[in-house]
């Protein structure tokens, strides 16, 4: 089964008071100047198919100014039917979020997210390159994202263990303070190890399938030099009850829990090379894009379903070769969305397979496919 998103209304969705747009199946370009609103129209694309920002954690930023509400709908079309599922998220700050699928509510966030919305969505925005670049906790949250995606009880399986880990680290500060005495840790222990272990075995099955993706993904986007992927783990699966507790007197004197998957970390590498530590920009960043399809892949490899993709300003800083591969890649794929501040990024015949949704004066002007876009180019390119 193939899914994509036909249309899309939003409402009072950051800069846009009630505007629709149609999509394509295939490519389509989202073209504008800056601050037209390009990145907030892939954002609500994201947010009515997962319930959430992909840029923050507070969802009072994605209501539109001096409004009360934000609200976006969605039409999902399958490819081998004709029905359409009609999928909305509505926020108001102070209130529940709203989350239905054909008018009634979602199970809950997770379930919505990890494909109850009828579509999954692999995004990449420029900040994305933090996961090469920047600390384990954004590659930890790159991996678990991509997880819980997959699993809503993997999603959950995060959250408690990370309050799970909060809590023990509490008892550590009361016991090394004199407050409590250690043999209540052993209660923590427990449920840490718990819900420690389920997130451990979904990061270990999945790390497997990721390397071998992201390894030929590297190839053909940057060259023949082997990439990998290493994972790095404080305690491994077998090990993990009895190195959290061979740590207790270490993490009473520092009040924190040393050992677990919130202390991992993945490396990675290009012809043996760290690109953390030693990557170019340019590496940093085709090693992101990477990740990013082979997350595309594995999410297909798992649920035998094509993602979309919401990919934000991803050809400026490439050159030609890899913006032509790129143009390729996203033609082929169910629906990609991509946005620019400027079409002749692609080539006149790309685009002329392609739908061209133009944003000018913060809203959707004009929503074109196939030839026009490349007329529209070739005339762009003799103005
Ligand atoms: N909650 C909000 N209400 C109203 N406007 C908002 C809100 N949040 C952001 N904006 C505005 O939306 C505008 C468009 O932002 P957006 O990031 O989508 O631009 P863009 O087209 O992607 O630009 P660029 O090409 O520079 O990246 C910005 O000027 C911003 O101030």
């Amino acid at each position: 089964m193939t899914s994509y998103l036909r249309a899309l209304r939003l409402v009072n969705f950051r800069n846009y008071p009630d505007d629709t747009v149609l999509l394509g199946p295939g490519l389509n370009v989202v073209v504008g100047d800056n601050a037209q609103g390009k990145t907030n129209l892939l954002e609500a694309i994201s947010f009515a198919v997962t319930g959430s920002s992909t840029r923050t954690a507070n969802d009072a930023e994605v209501v539109r100014w001096k409004q009360d509400f934000a609200r976006v709908e969605a039409r999902v079309s399958f490819d081998d039917s004709s029905d359409e599922r009609k999928v909305a998220v509505g926020y108001a700050p102070g209130q529940k979020k709203r989350l239905t699928v054909d008018g009634a509510s979602a199970a809950s966030l997770a379930n919505y997210s990890a494909g109850g919305a009828g579509v999954r969505a692999v995004t990449f925005f420029p900040d994305d390159i933090r996961i090469v670049k920047g600390s384990p906790s954004d590659r930890r949250e790159f991996l678990d994202g991509l997880l819980s995606t997959l699993k809503p009880s993997y999603a959950r399986a995060v959250s408690e263990y990370a309050k799970a880990v909060q809590q023990r680290n509490q008892l550590l500060r009361r016991i090394r303070d004199g407050f409590s005495s250690e043999r209540t840790l052993w209660t923590w222990d427990r449920k840490v190890i718990e819900l420690g272990e389920e997130v451990l075995r979904g990061r270990q099955a999945a790390i497997g399938p990721l390397e071998h993706y992201f390894e030929s993904s590297l190839r053909a986007l940057y060259g023949s030099e082997k990439a990998a992927i290493r994972y790095s783990y404080s305690a491994t699966l077998d090990g993990y009850a009895e190195t959290l507790r061979g740590a207790h007197s270490s993490d009473i004197d520092r009040g924190t829990t040393s050992v677990g998957p919130h202390r991992d970390d993945f490396e990675v590498l290009l012809g043996g090379v760290n690109l953390t530590t030693f990557g170019s920009q340019g590496q940093q960043r085709l090693a992101t894009l990477a990740l990013k399809f082979a997350a595309r892949d594995h999410i297909r490899g798992e649920t035998g379903e094509d993602p979309i993709l919401l990919f934000d300003d991803v050809m400026s800083e490439l050159d030609e070769r890899r913006r032509d591969f790129l143009s390729g890649y996203f033609l082929e794929s169910t629906q990609a969305v991509i946005t620019t501040t400027n079409l002749e990024y692609f080539d006149a015949e790309v685009l002329g397979r392609a739908r061209v949704i133009r944003i000018s004066g913060g809203a959707v002007v004009d929503t074109t496919s196939g030839s026009v876009s490349a007329r529209e180019l070739s005339s762009q390119k003799k103005a």
